[in-house]
């Protein structure tokens, strides 16, 4: 699904007024009708509200909504926040219907007009939308705050008054902090980034059948993965395949300490379908890895600690294939960061063509060595968490340049890099990011990131496309991790839950 500017928005809402045709008044009691049909759905015509609009489109919504909540019986105050002396014709005309409906509109231009709020209340925040140019103030603000520091539910219609739509907000702004927004259509860049956490809560999309042939052709960067974009990529199995067909990954995982890591993402990138797995670990973890995990291939390192690349005697006499031979390498959880790892490293940089797999200690050991990152093989996956991507590139203002940064970072390297957390962010070669949709806090927990390594992994050895594993595994990481937290909840997950939870369906 597509994330589009503010500018977009605005034409997306034209295109469909020309093309539909429909009248603006009329696609605003549609956006109404879609946000009370949420509403009514999760609180009971017994709850007071308290609705709070201003005078452009998005308070006109607010009195579109308060008309249709009044006819659903629900006991609602309206109040207009009158910032200035012009309204929107959308504004007046909806302003005109609901007086026919009640004479119960008061209008606050002054603090001493705004009324005390209860937590049992219900606040519906329609104050500004999209619109929104610039910081709230006055008597915006003195409502914002008042909203703010009442203990009531409240709800934003579209988006929170006083947060930018794809824009950076200054510290100091006072915006809406919302427990929930409906927002209409499309998801808001806004909602992906953590610093807007607060002034997003729990959101949701409404469907208003915008002008869908506009939302096709418009051109962005920003993708959100939903179910439906996951699925398209996901392939069937032959009937006829073998696990020939499925490739075979190298996994260089795991230190003295740290075959944890290693476990997890073996056992992850089999549960992820890999055709065959060598796991190359440092002599020390030889008999853990065996015994964890039978289905796969063992080639011990010569170091009993740390891997060096060169595997022990024993195994070289068996004539182990070098890691150019494998389909897929994927290298980094747990590994640390010895001496000896790091030369290692580069002697793979070195002879590796195929995209890899690069994640935790590995990439500290980029950020140590920055020159290497230029010989990493293009359309490899690096999975940062933000302090790695911090270490292997720079500190940032606010999360819109820590977009820029990742931007820039994948198109200069050519290399796909999952910037992870809530909303993971998948960087492209191309200048794309997509955002997430999967996943909980649960997942904030030791290893889960070595699962996630264990399951890009083995996508790339079944020959998907960088960008596509990356998306697509990252969107089955984070629904495993929300299978488990509606099972068990999300405090007491462990990184062992996910790769049990992980479907590939
Ligand atoms: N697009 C869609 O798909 C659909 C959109 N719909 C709805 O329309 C909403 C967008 O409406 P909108 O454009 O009228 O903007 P909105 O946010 O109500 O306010 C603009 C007014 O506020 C003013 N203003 C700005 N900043 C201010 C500030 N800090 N403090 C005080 N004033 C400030 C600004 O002034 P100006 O910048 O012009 O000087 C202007 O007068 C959208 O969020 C959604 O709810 C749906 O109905 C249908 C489908
Ligand atoms: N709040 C959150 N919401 C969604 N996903 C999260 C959240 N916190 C962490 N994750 C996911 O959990 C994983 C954590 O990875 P990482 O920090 O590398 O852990 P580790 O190094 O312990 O394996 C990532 O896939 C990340 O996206
Ligand atoms: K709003």
């Amino acid at each position: 699904m597509k994330i589009l500017n503010v500018d977009q928005i605005r034409a997306l809402d034209q295109s469909t007024i020309e093309h539909e045709p429909i009248a603006p008044i009329n696609l605003m009691e549609r956006a109404a009708l879609a946000f009370v049909d949420w509403f009514v759905d999760h609180f009971p015509n017994t709850t007071p509200v308290k609705l709070f609009c201003g005078l452009g489109n998005n308070g006109g919504d607010g009195l579109a909504i308060a008309r249709l909540l009044l006819e659903r019986e629900f006991p609602i105050e309206v109040y207009v926040v009158r910032y200035a002396r012009r309204e929107s014709d959308d504004f007046m005309h909806n302003h005109r219907r609901l007086k026919l409906l009640t004479e119960n509109i008061r209008y606050v231009e002054v603090a001493q007009e705004i009324p005390g709020l209860r937590h049992n209340e219900l606040i519906i925040d329609a104050i500004l939308g999209s619109g929104l140019s610039r910081p709230t103030e006055g008597i915006v603000k003195n409502v914002i705050d008042v909203i703010n520091r009442s203990p009531a539910t409240v709800v934003a219609v579209d988006i929170a008054s006083g947060l930018y739509v794809d824009k950076p907000n200054a510290p100091s702004d006072t915006i809406v902090e919302p427990d929930y927004t409906i927002t209409f259509q499309l998801p808001k860049l806004a909602f992906m980034l953590p610093k807007n956490s607060r002034y997003v809560g729990d959101w949701h999309i409404v469907d208003i059948q915008l002008h869908k042939r506009y939302i096709d052709l418009a051109p962005t960067p920003y993708y959100y993965t939903q179910s439906r974009d996951a699925r398209l990529l996901l392939r069937k199995r032959d009937k006829f395949s073998n696990k020939g067909s499925f490739g075979h990954a190298l996994l260089m995982v795991g230190s003295y300490g740290k075959m944890g890591a290693a476990v997890l993402a073996t056992k992850a990138c089999l549960r992820s379908g890999v055709g065959l797995l060598t796991v190359h670990v440092p002599k020390c973890g030889y008999d853990i890895l065996q015994i964890a995990v039978p289905e796969a291939m063992c080639r011990p390192d010569g170091n009993p600690n740390v891997l060096t690349g060169t595997p022990d005697r024993g195994a070289s006499e068996l004539g182990s294939p070098t890691p150019a031979d494998y389909a897929v390498v994927g290298i980094g959880s747990g590994i640390g960061q010895a001496p000896e790892t790091l030369d290692m490293l580069k002697g793979l940089l070195k002879t590796l063509k195929k995209p890899m797999v690069i994640d935790a200690d590995a990439l500290n050991l980029l950020s140590e060595n920055r020159e290497l990152l230029k010989q990493i093989p293009p359309n490899s996956i690096l999975t940062p968490h933000p302090k790695e991507f911090e270490r292997l590139t720079q500190k940032w203002d606010n999360d819109y340049q820590k977009l820029d940064i990742l931007r820039e970072f994948a198109q200069k390297y050519r290399v796909v890099v999952v910037l992870k957390g809530a909303n993971s962010a998948i960087a492209t070669p191309d200048g794309d990011i997509h955002f997430n949709s999967t996943g909980n806090p649960g997942l904030s927990t030791g290893g889960t990131g070595d699962v996630l390594t264990g399951v890009l992994t083995a996508l790339l050895a079944q020959n998907y496309d960088s960008v596509e594993a990356a998306v697509l595994g990252v969107f089955a990481h984070g629904l495993a991790g929300d299978r488990v937290a509606a099972k068990r909840g999300q405090i007491g997950m462990v990184a062992t839950d996910i790769i049990e939870a992980l479907r590939w369906e």
